[in-house]
């Protein structure tokens, strides 16, 4: 019955949609043109089908599509159109083009083109003024009530702006009658104005008279121009037939039945195909000129559209569809292809600009479908608004439709005992809301009856708020009440959709991501119709909590905001990991990992939309600013385009680590090979944990022991399990293993220090390794995740270090002084070979008793310990179930790649915690 185009510029070959398919689209008739060319071929589509409901990415053309069910059986354009159902012949095809689209003489040539192609017989085309012609009027109508002349010379504008259109657009005759109408309607103007100039005042008819004209003079034009090209065509000035009564709050109701007794009459009169007919303006039952309000047009066609019984409604405008979200806020969003009526509407009052919901009941009663389009891009397919379309698939994306929000709200709560099981206090509050005027958007009560929330329009807020007071001050100084308090700064996020109804864990799924985006929600509402969850959280998160949602619901990509602190050796080769892996991750697990700050010590660099990391050193020379961590900080968590922020600490600094507790809270995930956290002081620790476990918020530090290699999460896994940990031995050192790995008495043993530093193993200060304070910060970081209480301070170290070197000021001056100690060295290792034996340095937490140890051991030839090569970390854990046998894990544990490796699949981990597929 009804039809759409979606066609590619260059199909090979189209796709039909299934007859009867409620999603049929019909060609229109530019792509009829290029159908007959068989030179097309198909560009990249990424349409995902949401069972029957189309969901179009990014279309670069147009499409022909069945969309049923996944597949796409390639058809001819021809065969699409033979199977296509084209409106019946008789039936009315009704358009609707706002005031943007007749801009300027060019563009409504291009509607008249539009119409031209239209194939259907009958054509009723409804139009606003010419864009800002309808201020242009009001404000006619405002400087002559304030008896300012000067709207002499401003209706002299609105006659040159039509002049000239009209002179561009036509000729001959057609352009002398539209001129001297056009001059006759401006001289009965100037003597109506000057009237209410007089009088210093306008009623409401005379300001309507007025203002109507900017649509009697663009219907006319647009007549003119379609009669130009040899069609048939009559104007319809709407007041003749549309009547409505007025119902006060700026709205009006239709009257049907008269009103179809007028268009019948009208067509008695003027019988015509093609007809052009004034938005926005009507008449009331005693024929005095009236209007439609606000996005009146819209309203016309839908009121026309139901009296003809058209059989669609398009509504021309300037954006490509509806969105699945405001596309300015998240840019994944993806052009509907169909919505249903109340899906619409449910929209529409939450703030998406659609349609206004009172447009959609006239057609709705016929099952008119409306479809919204952009006359700027008409290959666009657009969105159809109609019945529930049939057969849509049960998955829990395709239950929400669209997500709206509303901003500059307030919330207000009237809360007290005295309210539970007292009837008439839900009435008292609502009636002292009604006599100040405000509008209530939301409501929301528990059922202990405690208390009662709404929302209301910030600018509202201040009245009804002393309005409550008034209305209550006994109850509230009698305590029956408690209070009446404003939360100021709120928005709206509905989640909109019709077959949300009766599935369950859709809300879980909203909550989940909201709660993943560290978004705290005020207050809830859902209606038992279960179109719309709506959620009332503080303005400033509205937009990330929308990004939150959508991505969640719609399979977008899982976005990451990364902030890199300290790009030195680990830092770096991050960057490049990063860099190397991203197109992976964007196409195979669907993560975008932007990466939106970079600060060493002193510079740093930060980007709103993500540093390219082929750049980032030149970026950090040329372009950075002075390192400053809290602005840093800020702008990570600042930016609204990226609900999931993550701060990656590659320094080995303790102020760095001290501010980690401050981040998670203000919901930064953080991931770090930093030791310095976790081996800190003890009740900073615990803090830290107790925060991150009683939170959605992130805290990785794999990377932290062992560099890549799974101990944390190895330890975790017994500990969640219900193991016992008895015993964690190890080589936690990869500094350490590869110095007694390789000093075998070939190299002295500074060499081998030196070789240990080139090689990327040791700390920033080499001391730290030799010192076995390194390797005592794994034995904490061990001891503590085991749940032993130790301090840093509580665990005995063998430092390796020689006494005369530890006043050493920098770590450049003890590795000149090393050399010296080579001797020593030397012979400790005589000895040990001379008894078979090697040295190894070893860390050991032993949880039956409760410590820790740091030591230089002597182990056999062909002790496990003793077979280790390069930086290898081995890690013994002795538990209850590995007992006869530990559970060993041994690889490299330390160096560049590996640890950066480590830290980058923390990253990961993180991603899918958010939703990302793992
Ligand atoms: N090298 C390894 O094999 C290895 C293995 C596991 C863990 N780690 C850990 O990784 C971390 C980094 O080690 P690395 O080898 O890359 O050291 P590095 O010295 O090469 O890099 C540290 C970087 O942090 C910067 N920095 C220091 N303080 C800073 C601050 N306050 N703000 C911003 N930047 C600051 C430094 O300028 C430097 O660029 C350390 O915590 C280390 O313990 C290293
Ligand atoms: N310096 C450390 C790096 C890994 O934490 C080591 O040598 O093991
Ligand atoms: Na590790």
């Amino acid at each position: 019955m009804w039809s759409l185009a979606v066609a590619s510029p260059h199909p090979a070959a189209a796709f039909a949609f299934a007859a009867g398919h409620p999603l049929r689209h019909r060609p229109s008739a530019a792509s009829d043109r290029d159908a007959n060319s068989q030179r097309w071929r198909w560009e990249r589509i990424r349409a995902c089908s949401y069972g029957s409901s189309l969901r179009i990415r990014h279309l670069p053309g147009r499409l022909y599509g069945d969309v049923s069910k996944n597949n796409l059986t390639p058809v001819t354009v021809e065969q699409a159109e033979a199977s296509a159902q084209l409106p019946k012949g008789d039936m009315w095809s009704v358009h609707k083009f706002g005031g943007t689209c007749m801009g300027t003489s060019q563009r409504i040539q291009n509607v008249a083109d539009i119409i031209l192609r239209d194939p259907s017989e009958r054509k009723l085309v409804v139009v606003s003024a010419m864009s800002k012609v309808t201020d242009m009027m009001y404000n006619l109508v405002n400087k002559a009530q304030s008896r300012d002349d000067s709207y002499i010379a401003a209706l002299d504008e609105v006659f040159e702006k039509h002049m000239a259109a009209a002179k561009d657009l036509l000729g001959g005759e057609d352009l002398a009658r539209f001129l001297s109408q056009l001059h006759a309607d401006v001289s009965n103007l100037k003597a109506m104005l000057r009237a209410i100039c007089i009088a210093g005042h306008a009623t409401e008819s005379f300001s309507d008279f007025v203002v109507g004209h900017g649509e009697l003079w663009s219907a006319q034009m647009l007549s003119f121009a379609i009669k130009k090209s040899g069609t048939p065509c009559s104007w319809m000035d709407t007041r003749e037939v549309l009547v409505v009564n007025p119902t006060g709050s700026n709205q009006v109701d239709p009257d049907y039945i008269e009103s179809e007794k007028r268009l019948e009459k009208w067509f008695a009169r003027r019988p015509a195909d093609t007809i052009i007919a004034t938005g926005f303006i009507a008449t009331t039952p005693e024929d005095i000129p009236t209007t439609l309000k606000r996005d009146g047009s819209d309203f016309s066609a839908a009121i026309i559209g139901s009296l003809v019984k058209a059989g669609q409604v398009t509504i021309w405008t300037d954006v490509d569809g509806v969105f699945s979200a405001d596309p300015r806020k998240v840019s994944e969003a993806v052009i509907l292809s169909t919505l249903s009526y109340q899906e619409a509407w449910e929209m529409s009052y939450f703030g998406a600009n659609v349609l206004h919901p009172r447009t959609i009941i006239p057609v709705m009663k016929y099952n008119i479908p409306i479809v919204i389009r952009n006359m700027f891009d008409i290959s666009a397919p657009g969105t159809m608004i109609c019945q529930q379309p049939a057969n849509e698939s049960d998955d829990l994306e395709a239950c929400v439709k669209a997500f709206a929000t509303i901003d500059k709200l307030a919330l207000v709560n009237v809360e007290g005992t005295g309210m539970a099981g007292v009837p008439g206090t839900a009435s008292a509050i609502f009636g002292a809301v009604k006599d100040v005027g405000a509008n209530v958007i939301m409501i929301s009560q528990a059922s202990s009856e405690h208390s009662v929330c709404f929302a209301v329009p910030e600018k509202e807020v201040a009245a009804v708020s002393a309005a409550l007071h008034v209305r209550f001050r006994e109850a509230l100084s009698a305590g029956r009440l408690s209070k009446v308090e404003v939360i100021h700064n709120c928005s709206i996020l509905a989640a909109v959709g019709l077959k949300m109804a009766s599935t369950p864990g859709v809300s879980a799924t909203l909550f989940d991501a909201l709660a993943k985006a560290n978004i705290n929600v005020r207050a809830i509402a859902q209606g038992c119709s279960e179109y719309n969850i709506t959620v009332v959280l503080k303005q400033e998160d509205c937009v990330r909590a929308l990004r939150a949602a959508h991505s969640r619901f719609f399979l977008s990509k899982t976005t990451l905001a990364v902030g890199i602190i300290g790009p030195g050796l680990i830092g770096r080769t991050l960057l490049n990991q990063l860099k190397d892996q991203a197109a992976v991750l964007k196409e195979n697990m669907n993560i975008d990992l932007r990466v939106m700050g970079i600060t060493g010590s002193r510079n740093m660099v930060l980007s709103d939309t993500g540093i390219d990391l082929t750049q980032w050193k030149e970026q950090l020379k040329t372009e950075a600013e002075q390192a400053d961590l809290n602005k840093f900080v800020h702008h990570l968590s600042e930016n609204q385009l990226f609900p999931n922020r993550v701060l990656v600490d590659c320094t080995a600094d303790t102020s760095v680590a001290s501010h980690y507790y401050d981040w998670l809270k203000k919901g930064i995930h953080v991931i770090t090979p930093n030791k310095k956290a976790n081996s800190g002081p003890l009740d900073r620790y615990l803090k830290l944990r107790t925060l991150q476990r009683a939170s959605y918020t992130h805290y990785f530090y794999e990377a932290t022991v062992g560099a890549g290699l799974p101990i944390i999460s190895t330890l975790r896994g017994l500990l969640e399990t219900g193991d016992k940990i008895l015993r964690i031995e190890g080589i936690f050192s990869g500094t350490l293993s590869y110095i007694f790995n390789n000093f075998e008495g070939t190299r002295t043993f500074s060499d081998v220090v030196s070789e240990a530093k080139e090689a990327g193993y040791t700390e920033p200060d080499p001391r730290d390794d030799l010192s076995g304070t390194d390797v005592a910060r794994k034995v904490i970081i061990l001891a503590r995740e085991s749940g032993l209480r130790l301090e840093l301070s509580d665990i005995p170290v063998r430092s390796l270090v020689p006494e005369a070197l530890r006043s050493c000021s920098t770590a450049d001056e003890y590795m000149q002084k090393l050399p010296s100690f080579d001797q020593d060295w030397a012979r400790e290792l005589k000895d040990a070979e001379a008894a078979g034996e090697v040295l190894r340095y070893v860390g050991v937490v032993d949880v039956v008793n409760k410590e820790g140890q740091v030591e230089l051991r002597r182990y056999k030839k062909d002790h496990p310990f003793a077979q280790l090569s390069g930086s290898d970390n081995i890690i013994a854990f002795t538990t209850s179930r590995y007992k006869e046998q530990p559970l060993i894990v041994r690889g490299p544990g330390a160096g560049a790649e590996v640890t950066a490796g480590g830290v980058f699949s923390d990253i990961l981990r993180l991603a899918s915690y958010l939703g990302a597929p793992s």
